[in-house]
């Protein structure tokens, strides 16, 4: 059995590099286990690093050491390969998919709770072919999830924040026109945003459908309708709580197998996120992969934790 720790330089705040070094020799001393280190060089070697180790067809546990893009990269990477199983040792900024696992999350810290954890099969989205651990949302989250990141390379992470809020909020409509597919049936109306939930956290701790379990082969989709601003910030505690009930005539979560978006004639790019990675397209295409990822953690620990 290979342990490789693939390790994210650039995630979280400071280089932990050095650090998750000693700890993967030190987990190699203590139990005379084949460890390795891996770094990644640039956006995108996770996934690449990941798939060239599964595909030689060894028995794998890969240790990602990042943030939830790193853990969306590597699981791009190892999904659909029997012999490789992966886990995360938290090294990024927001680490939103360890939530998942309520208090057991801290234990995801020190590689003595990991190395002989038990692993089991999660579900992901599919997403127009990219895959998805935890939610994939289009709208105005997804928009100001990626003014986040292209502010943050100018600012500190509260700055880029209030300046994407500000921008994409403030200084822009919410709504957009799309026309939503949910297996048969055919919505065309103005959303502020449409999030399919495999699992429960995003965008730094919002838990928009507290239903969502990893490994139930079910998506959740909420479906947000477009609101007046003032609306929408009042309403946004409640939404991120997961008291979408609270709201039935604006919020509606359904259980389509198939979802797909498409933006009107006129309507710009839909921005999509997924695992707080984005990009722009017409139309995103959603649903179950026929794909599982093996995921490893600690003993007794439970992806559905915090599910209610
Ligand atoms: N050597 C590198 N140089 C620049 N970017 C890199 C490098 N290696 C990986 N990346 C990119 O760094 C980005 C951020 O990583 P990640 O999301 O894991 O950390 P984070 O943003 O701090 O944490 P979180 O997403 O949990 O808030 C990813 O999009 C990844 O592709």
């Amino acid at each position: 059995m290979k342990h490789v720790f693939l390790i994210n330089p650039r995630a979280g705040k400071g280089d932990r590099a050095a650090r998750l070094q000693a700890m993967a020799n030190r987990l190699a001393a203590v139990h005379d286990l084949e460890v390795s280190c891996l770094l990644t060089d640039r956006p995108g070697a996770a996934e690449s690093l990941a798939r060239a180790l599964a595909e030689t067809g060894e028995p794998l546990r890969l240790y990602v050491c990042g943030g939830d893009g790193t853990l969306h990269e590597a699981a791009n990477g190892i999904a659909g390969y029997s012999n490789a199983a992966m886990t995360v040792i938290p090294a990024g900024t927001g680490n939103d998919f360890l939530k998942n696992f309520g208090p057991d999350a801290a234990k995801f810290t020190d590689p003595e709770n990991l190395w002989d954890g038990p692993d089991f099969p999660l579900d992901l989205i599919d997403c127009s072919g990219r895959l998805c651990l935890t939610i994939a949302c289009s709208g105005i989250d997804a928009r100001i999830a990626d003014s986040v990141h292209r502010y943050g390379r100018l600012l500190s992470g509260r700055g880029s924040y209030l300046l994407s809020v500000a921008v994409n909020f403030l200084c822009k409509p919410i709504g957009r026109r799309w026309r939503v597919e949910l297996d048969g049936e055919v919505i065309e109306d103005d959303f502020a945003l449409v999030s399919v939930c495999n699992g429960r956290y995003y965008g730094g701790g919002s838990m928009p459908v507290p239903q969502a379990r990893m490994d139930d082969g079910v998506l959740e989709t909420i479906l947000v309708k477009n609101v007046p601003k003032a609306t929408f910030a009042r309403l946004f505690p409640a939404y991120s709580a997961g008291a979408y009930r609270k709201f039935p005539h604006i919020a509606r979560v359904v259980t389509a197998r198939q979802v797909t978006i498409t933006a009107c004639p006129g309507e710009e790019d839909i921005v999509t996120c997924l695992d707080g990675e984005s990009f722009r397209s017409r139309e995103v295409r959603l649903g179950l992969s026929d794909k599982r990822v093996r995921f490893f953690g600690p003993a007794g620990c439970s992806p559905n934790a915090t599910a209610r």
